[in-house]
């Protein structure tokens, strides 16, 4: 049966490209691409079943990782994921009329953010307004001489646009980590182990017996970052990135698991996965 792969839409987003690489490595024989509006539509729509699979940023270089992603696993325990991969991203700035014209910005609030040194010394009057995705905001400057998107350079062809400027990230190696999530879990190959849990207890000392064990089992921790229960103030959801490779295997984590799981309220299994780098010309 053809998957149905949701990812955030419309067309020409960097989102969709990661969907077509990760269903490609995922061996998704002609799979069909369902466009959504913000990635709590892509997310549910697996969720709720509308979808076989999803395609979301879950990390980016610059701006770190990306909360609705984060959010939605946590909320979400039987959603697995099953690849990653890095993608380069490097945005143009795009209109119909002129650089020196030009007073609102529009795109995806990440990539906003991403350019947002060179917005300060090159439009620094221009209003930053954020949008559900980059193509989208490239279809909301079309036939305006007063408004540009920040969004990749596919996208000038698709709208019939032009380059303003390119590129305008304010890191070089600017990178964002996409995530193909299912409702099946498959470990078989993987290189990171994802996983996050909310402490028993609020007492000195917590969290570090926690992180003492991973360090016990010699895993190297490839990241770690908190987000808010979201029930009361204060309390705090762990994530961690776990690196999976011969001597730090999968049998390993489980056990792991094991040993963390009564230190927990809760402990969700995101799923050991591989990801890969992509470069793109
Ligand atoms: O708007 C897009 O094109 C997206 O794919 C979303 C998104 C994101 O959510 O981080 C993806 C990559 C870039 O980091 C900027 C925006």
């Amino acid at each position: 049966m053809r998957k149905q792969v949701a990812y955030l839409g419309p067309k020409g987003t960097y989102a969709e490209k990661a969907a077509h690489i990760l269903s490609k490595l995922a061996n998704f024989q002609t799979p069909i691409f369902v466009p959504c509006n913000g990635l709590h539509s892509v997310i549910k729509s697996l969720a709720y079943n509308i979808c076989d699979a999803a395609v979301v940023p879950i990390e980016n270089s610059v701006e770190g990782g990306v909360t609705a992603t984060l959010d939605s696993l946590w909320k979400f325990p039987e959603i697995f994921i099953n690849k990653a991969i890095v993608l380069p991203i490097k945005h143009a700035l795009i209109s119909d009329g002129e650089l020196s014209n030009i007073s609102e910005v529009l795109s995806h609030p990440q990539a906003l953010a991403q350019c947002s040194e060179w917005l300060s010394e090159n439009l620094p009057n221009a209003i930053p307004l954020p949008t559900n995705s980059t193509s989208e905001a490239v279809n909301m400057v079309k036939g305006s001489k007063f408004r540009a998107a920040i969004g990749s350079k596919s996208l000038i062809q698709i709208e019939g646009l032009k380059e303003l400027a390119f590129p305008i990230n304010d890191v070089p190696g600017n990178c964002t980590r996409f995530v193909l999530l299912s409702k099946e879990s498959n470990s078989n190959l993987a290189n990171i182990a994802s996983f996050a849990f909310s402490l028993i207890s609020n007492k000195p000392g917590a969290l570090l017996k926690a992180i003492n064990y991973i360090a016990d089992f010699g895993f190297n921790m490839s990241k770690i970052e908190s987000r808010p229960s979201k029930r009361e103030l204060g309390e705090y959801i762990i994530y961690i990135d776990l690196e999976i490779n011969n001597q730090n295997n999968i049998a390993n984590f489980l056990e792991l698991k094991n040993k963390l799981e009564p230190l927990c309220n809760n402990l969700v299994d995101f799923g050991s996965y591989f990801s890969k780098n992509i470069e793109l010309n």
